[in-house]
C-alpha cells in the first residue's frame, strides 16, 4: 500500500524522467543517423517535422517545394520517427527511375511497412502500395500484358473517341443556349466513364447525370429528335446502374472472401478493383491543362489543329484512329511538355529492397525516398529554362542545345510525371490515348476559348492536382472565323 502511495505522489517525475530520457534517445538517434544530409531541425521530439506542415496549411507540395528551396536537391525531413529522403533532380533519382534491370530490382517497394497501410489491406493486395512482391509480380504483369495490347488499346480508342461523340451530342445543346461549358466538371465525369465503360463494357453514363438531362422538361426530351437521347441514355442509365452495380458487389464478395494467399481471378474489373490507384483525377487534371495551353496560346492551337486536318482530313471519324494517332508529333510534345510542366502528382514514395547506392551514399534496406517530381521536371540542372512551357521542346533534336536532356543526353530520370524504374506508371499509354483522343475530337468539331479571357490556371493540390474551374466556349467548327 505503501509502496502504490509513493509511486502515485512520484507519477509525474517518473514520467518527467521516462519523457527525458526517450528525448535523449530520439536526439541521440537524429545525431548519430548514417548519411546526414541538410535539412530542417527536427524541434519537436516524436513529430519531427511534421508540425511545419501546418505553417503551410497542409499544403505538402508548398512546403516540399520550400524545403528544396532551403536545403538543396538531396536533403532530409523527419516526419515523426521517419525520415524521409527528398529527391529533387534527375541525377540523384536515376538509381531510382532507370530501367536498368540491375538497378531498379533493388527499388521495388512502394514505401516502408506502415501498420495503417496493412490495416486498410492496401500492402497486400492490387499494385500501387503492394509490398508482397510475388503478388505485386503477378498483377503488374497482368495488368501491363492486357493495357499495353495493340487490341485493348484500339478499343480504348474507338470506347472513348464513341463516348466523346455522346458528350458533344449533349454539348451541342448548351452551345445553342449559349452556355459555357466548364470542362474541369465534364472531363472529371468523362474519364470516370471511360474507365468503367473499358472494364466492364457497361456505359456508366456520368456525364449524362452531370448534364442533368433527367431535368430537362419532358416537352423537350419528347421533342422530334431528342427520342435518340431518350433511347440511348435514360434507360440503359437505370439499367447499367443496377447491373454494373450487381457486378461489382458480386466481385467484391469474391476477392473479399479469398484467404489472403488465394490467388486473384485475372480478369480486368479485379485488377481495377485492386489496383489502388486514383487514376481518374490525374488524367482529368492533364485534359484540362491540355486545353488551358490550346485555348491560352492561339499559335499552339494553330499547329495542332492544322497536324490534325493534316491527318484527319475534314471528316470527324476515321476507322484507322489508333494508328493515325502516332502520326501526330505536335500534339506528342504538347501533351508531353504539358506533363513536364504540371505533374499531377507532386512527389511519390519509393524504397529500396536491397542496400544501394543514392546521391554517392550507401543506404541500407528499406529508406525511403521521396521522389519531388514537381522539381526534378524543371530543375536547371536537367532543363533549360525548365520553369517555361515550351511545346516544341521534344521535337527538337535530342543532340541541340535545347533538347530535353540538354546537359545531360543520358539522364533518364528527369522527366518524372510517370515515375521511373521498375514501378514507373503502367497507365501511360492509357492516360496519353485517351488525351489525345479528346483533343483531337474537340478541336475537329469545335472553335474553342476561354469563356474569361482572364481565365488562369485554377487548380489547387492536395494529393495530386485538380483543377476548380476551367470555363470555355465553343462554337461549331463551320461557324468559326
Ligand atoms: C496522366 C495520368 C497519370 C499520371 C500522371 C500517373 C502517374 C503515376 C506515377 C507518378 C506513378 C508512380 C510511379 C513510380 O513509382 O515510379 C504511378 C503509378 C501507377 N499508375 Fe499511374 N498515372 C497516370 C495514369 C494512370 C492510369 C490511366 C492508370 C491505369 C488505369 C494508372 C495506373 C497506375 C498503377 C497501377 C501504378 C502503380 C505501379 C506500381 O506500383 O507498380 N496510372 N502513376
Amino acid at each position: 500500500m505503501y509502496f502504490i502511495k509513493n509511486l502515485i505522489s512520484d507519477l509525474p517525475t517518473l514520467i518527467a524522467v521516462l519523457l527525458f530520457l526517450y528525448i535523449i534517445r530520439y536526439y541521440y538517434k537524429y545525431f548519430t543517423r548514417v548519411n546526414p544530409l541538410p535539412g530542417p531541425f527536427p524541434w519537436v521530439p516524436l513529430l519531427g517535422n511534421t508540425l511545419e506542415i501546418f505553417i503551410y496549411k497542409l499544403n505538402i507540395a508548398e512546403y516540399f517545394k520550400d524545403i528544396q528551396s532551403k536545403y538543396g536537391d538531396f536533403c532530409e525531413i523527419q516526419m515523426g520517427s521517419k525520415r524521409l529522403i527528398l529527391v529533387s533532380n534527375g541525377d540523384v533519382a536515376y538509381p531510382i527511375h532507370t530501367s536498368s534491370v540491375a538497378l531498379s530490382r533493388k527499388f521495388l517497394y512502394r514505401d516502408v511497412q506502415s501498420s495503417g497501410m496493412l490495416e486498410m489491406g492496401f500492402e497486400t493486395s492490387g499494385i500501387l502500395s503492394n509490398r508482397n512482391l510475388d503478388e505485386w509480380r503477378i498483377n503488374r504483369e497482368f495488368f501491363e500484358r492486357i493495357s499495353r495490347s495493340r487490341n485493348f488499346l484500339i478499343m480504348l480508342t474507338g470506347k472513348t473517341y464513341e463516348m466523346a461523340s455522346d458528350m458533344f451530342k449533349l454539348w451541342d445543346m448548351m452551345i445553342n443556349e449559349q452556355r459555357e461549358i466548364d470542362l474541369s466538371k465534364w472531363l472529371e465525369k468523362f474519364s470516370g466513364d471511360i474507365g468503367v465503360t473499358t472494364a466492364t463494357g457497361i456505359p456508366s453514363y456520368a456525364v449524362l447525370s452531370y448534364f442533368g438531362f433527367n431535368l430537362v422538361p419532358s416537352f423537350i426530351r419528347h421533342a422530334p429528335g431528342m427520342s435518340y437521347f431518350n433511347s440511348k441514355f435514360l434507360q440503359p442509365i437505370k439499367d447499367a446502374e443496377i447491373l454494373l452495380h450487381e457486378i461489382i458487389q458480386k466481385r467484391r464478395t469474391k476477392i473479399d472472401s479469398l484467404s489472403e494467399d488465394a490467388s486473384l481471378p485475372s480478369d480486368f474489373l479485379t485488377l481495377l478493383l485492386t489496383v489502388n490507384t486514383p487514376r481518374g483525377i490525374e488524367v482529368t487534371t492533364a485534359m484540362c491543362l491540355v486545353f488551358y495551353y490550346v485555348c491560352k496560346y492561339p499559335s499552339v492551337k494553330s499547329k495542332v489543329l492544322s497536324e490534325i486536318k493534316s491527318i484527319f482530313g475534314n471528316s470527324n471519324t476515321s476507322n484507322s484512329l489508333y494508328d493515325n494517332l502516332n502520326n501526330l508529333p505536335y500534339c506528342d510534345t504538347l501533351i508531353e511538355e504539358t506533363l513536364r510542366l504540371h505533374v499531377l502528382l507532386p512527389y511519390f514514395f519509393r524504397s529500396n529492397s536491397e542496400p544501394v547506392e543514392v546521391g554517392g551514399y550507401l543506404w541500407e534496406k528499406e529508406q525511403t525516398f521521396l521522389l519531388h517530381y514537381q522539381r526534378i521536371n524543371v530543375n536547371e540542372t536537367d532543363w533549360i529554362d525548365g520553369e517555361i512551357f515550351d511545346p516544341e521542346r521534344f521535337l527538337r533534336n535530342k543532340d541541340s542545345e535545347r533538347s530535353i536532356n540538354a546537359r545531360k543526353a543520358s539522364n533518364k530520370g528527369a522527366f518524372s510525371t510517370f515515375g521511373g524504374g521498375a514501378r514507373v506508371c503502367p497507365g501511360k499509354a492509357w492516360a496519353i490515348i485517351e488525351i489525345k483522343i479528346l483533343l483531337v475530337s474537340v478541336l475537329m468539331k469545335y472553335g474553342i476559348e476561354f469563356a474569361n479571357k482572364d481565365q488562369g490556371l485554377d487548380m489547387f493540390c492536395d494529393a495530386s492536382y485538380h483543377w476548380r474551374e476551367l470555363k470555355i466556349r465553343l462554337k461549331p467548327r463551320m461557324q468559326e472565323t
